[in-house]
């Protein structure tokens, strides 16, 4: 491979040194070297006078670039719900050779129907260490999901475990957006947007159709993410809650444009209705010297997520943590939310204050970034980082037994819930899991035992 590579930083490929130049990258990278504001306009140039001023195609664009339009929604859509980008690059996307199929390695797509819907509770610990060199493609592990992608509709959750940076290689996913939610090590996105890096508490998002590739911030990494094959997700809306908190739009981090000069052989790897494909280009795809538009990758912080709860009594429900949403066609019916559980102050007088008891007709399915879950016991056997669960429509859930009987004998003093870092994924349909999912090595056999032993205490 031979040429240049022009924005905040680069990295060679393979071992500690690709590595140590990652980590240089993303050192590289302050918050002011990013455009802030989900949904924004934004712009940039990795060189002076690269965007065309007044219009989007000139006759010829700046410097020999190829003017590019990449949609997120169609053309048609309400300007409130619109999304593309304009890309100006040395080739244009047009100049590739067909892609073949390559296996799909552990990465499944719905519709979901290697085994039938579990009503049962599910609960996982983390993947096991995959094999040295593997990358975050190699490293996708399908737990399940719902719809079907060639409707463009519901999702999935996959794991991810890498210990290797992807080298001459990227990834596309015309499916659907991919929320990346690190739980070990970090990692730096290299994409066509410019770069970003993604550590433990941060989320990334990566629009549908995007090229990125990843480099690592630590030798072994891990996480999960949340495939949205569904409309965009967006702030939800925050009613009477104001005009500020929750995720705050500003908090939104947009790369600035960096591009790669390559010529020479690049892995395209494209997800296409479900199915892996490859193209080997003979130039990197990652050439964007300047763009503009609203269809962007992000990275945001969980810590800057302005939790909002109840300070006088009753556990609120969780949609008030809510981060993103993917809406559906219905008005508050989401095909995905995202939601988070980040530390707060419990001061609700007379009640119970960890979640409740319950059966919800969206079905949950868990993760744990950092610390424990204020619903579950942590440590062995427990709901522990890198571990999930699903609780499935109408599956009976909440607090386990300990949880259970501390929480109602607890002093109400104000508490803070410090030492954690939860998440959701909660769609509006049943998450199927598949295959490796139901019967994987990791899967907890004795779930069901964390409710056993609630006794009956009505004795009239
Ligand atoms: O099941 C869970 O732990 C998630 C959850 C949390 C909460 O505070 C209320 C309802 C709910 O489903
Ligand atoms: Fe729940």
């Amino acid at each position: 491979m031979t040429g240049t590579e022009h924005g905040p930083e680069h990295g060679p490929v393979g071992g500690e040194q690709a590595i140590k130049a990652a980590r240089a990258a993303a050192e590289g990278l302050s918050e002011r070297s990013y455009s802030p504001g989900f949904g924004n306009e934004h712009s940039s140039e990795a060189v002076p006078g690269a965007l065309p001023q007044g219009r989007n195609s000139p006759q010829r664009a700046p410097l020999g670039l190829y003017a590019e339009q990449l949609s997120g929604t169609a053309f048609t859509e309400p300007r409130r719900a619109n999304r593309r980008s304009w890309l100006y690059r040395i080739r244009p996307s047009a100049a590739h050779p067909p892609f073949r199929r390559i296996a799909n390695g552990a990465l499944r797509a719905a519709p979901f129907t290697e085994s039938v819907p579990d009503p049962n509770r599910l609960r996982w610990d983390p993947l096991p260490e995959p094999p040295e060199g593997t990358d975050f493609v190699d490293g996708l592990w399908t737990v399940g999901g719902n719809g079907d992608v060639t409707q463009r509709a519901g999702m999935a959750v996959h794991l991810y475990a890498a210990n290797s940076p992807m080298s001459r290689r990227v990834f596309s996913d015309a499916d659907g957006e991919l929320l990346i939610v690190p739980e070990r090590g970090g990692l730096l996105l290299r994409t066509e947007f410019g770069l970003l890096a993604v550590r433990p508490g941060q989320v990334a998002l990566l629009p549908r159709g995007v090229r990125f590739r990843v480099e690592l911030l630590d030798p072994s990494v891990r996480g999960y993410v949340c495939e949205n094959y569904g409309q965009p997700f967006v702030l939800p809306d925050l009613g009477p809650i104001g005009a500020n908190g929750l995720a705050n739009a500003r908090d939104f981090l947009a790369p600035v444009a960096a591009y790669e000069d390559v010529e020479g052989p690049v892995e395209v790897v494209g997800k296409f209705c479900g199915n892996l494909w490859s193209a080997t280009y003979d130039h990197s795809p990652l050439d964007v010297v300047a763009w503009h538009g609203n269809h962007v990758p992000y990275v945001y912080d969980l810590h800057r997520f302005n939790v909002i709860g109840s300070i006088s009594f009753d556990h609120p429900d969780p949609s008030i943590f809510t981060v993103l949403t993917s809406p559906s066609d219905t008005p508050g019916l989401a095909g995905v939310d995202f939601v988070v559980f980040a530390p707060r102050w419990l001061v609700g007088e007379d009640t119970f204050r960890p979640p409740y008891f319950h059966r919800n007709v969206m079905s949950e399915y868990m993760g744990l970034i950092e610390g424990a879950y204020d619903a579950k016991a942590a440590g062995e056997g427990g709901f522990v980082p890198g571990g999930g669960s699903l609780h499935n429509m109408m599956s009976a859930h909440g607090p386990d037994r300990d949880t259970f009987e501390k929480a109602s004998a607890a002093e109400l003093r104000p508490q803070k819930l410090e030492d954690g870092l939860a998440f959701m994924f909660e769609t509006r349909w049943p998450i199927t899991v598949t295959e490796q999912a139901r019967t994987a090595e990791h899967l907890q056999r004795d779930y069901d035992r964390v409710w056993q032993g609630l006794e009956r205490h009505f004795r009239p």
